[in-house]
């Protein structure tokens, strides 16, 4: 066993080491995401702004802005809590102190009602769909007053077969993952 912190790092070693393997992989996953009914029936969907080491999560708000969904990303609040706000085609973000591209902050549009939710993440268990994330636990605070769909997108260079750090009772898990075998529920 390692600890959530190592492994983090391992993989964040990998992913920098193979940056074309992830984006390849995101692609086709993205594209096969966008083939599924739950997907094509979602009309509020929220999902992050991918960074670099990150599937690209580009292609999907695309997708959703073209079929007329409405898209929502999160903008990190403090005591590790997120706001979900609207993001349109004709909207600006801004740049956060971690780098991330948020929304800014109109406490009037903050949203909490989805259809899916796309989980990001750095590591996901292929049994159990445990995730590893960031840190920080801004998912799992969030996922535990959520009852909308949840999904990851897994590349193989994301998955294990057996976790190999230990699970904590507040770990919540997607309820899918997409991987190149298919979606896994
Ligand atoms: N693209 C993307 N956006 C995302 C996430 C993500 O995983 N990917 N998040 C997924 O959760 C949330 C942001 N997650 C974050 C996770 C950690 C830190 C963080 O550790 N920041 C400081 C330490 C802050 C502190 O100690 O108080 C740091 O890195 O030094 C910031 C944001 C929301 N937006
Ligand atoms: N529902 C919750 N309520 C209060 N604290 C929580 C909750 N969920 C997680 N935490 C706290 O958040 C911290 C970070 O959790 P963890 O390392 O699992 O983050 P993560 O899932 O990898 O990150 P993220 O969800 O931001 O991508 C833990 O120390 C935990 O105590």
């Amino acid at each position: 066993m390692f600890t959530k912190e190592q492994v983090r790092q391992q993989q964040q070693q990998l992913l920098r080491q193979n940056p074309q393997t992830l984006k390849k992989a995101g692609q086709t996953l993205a594209q096969e995401l966008l083939a599924d009914s739950r997907w094509q029936e979602a009309q509020r969907i929220a999902l992050t702004m991918s960074q670099t080491l990150e599937v690209d999560t580009r292609p999907l708000i695309q997708a959703a802005w073209q079929a007329g969904k409405e898209v929502f990303l999160p903008r990190v609040l403090p005591h590790r809590q997120l706001a979900f706000l609207p993001y349109t085609q004709q909207a600006c973000l801004e740049k956060s102190r971690w780098g991330l591209w948020e929304p800014p902050l109109e406490i009037d549009q903050v949203t909490t009602q989805f259809d899916l939710i796309i989980v990001p993440g750095i590591a996901f268990v292929r049994d159990s769909h445990l995730r590893l994330g960031f840190g920080g636990g801004y998912y799992d605070r969030f996922l535990a007053q959520q009852t909308a769909l949840t999904m990851a997108l897994v590349p193989p260079i994301l998955e294990f077969a057996t976790a190999t750090w230990p699970q904590e009772e507040f770990d919540i898990c997607p309820q899918f993952l997409v991987t190149s075998r298919g979606i896994e529920g």
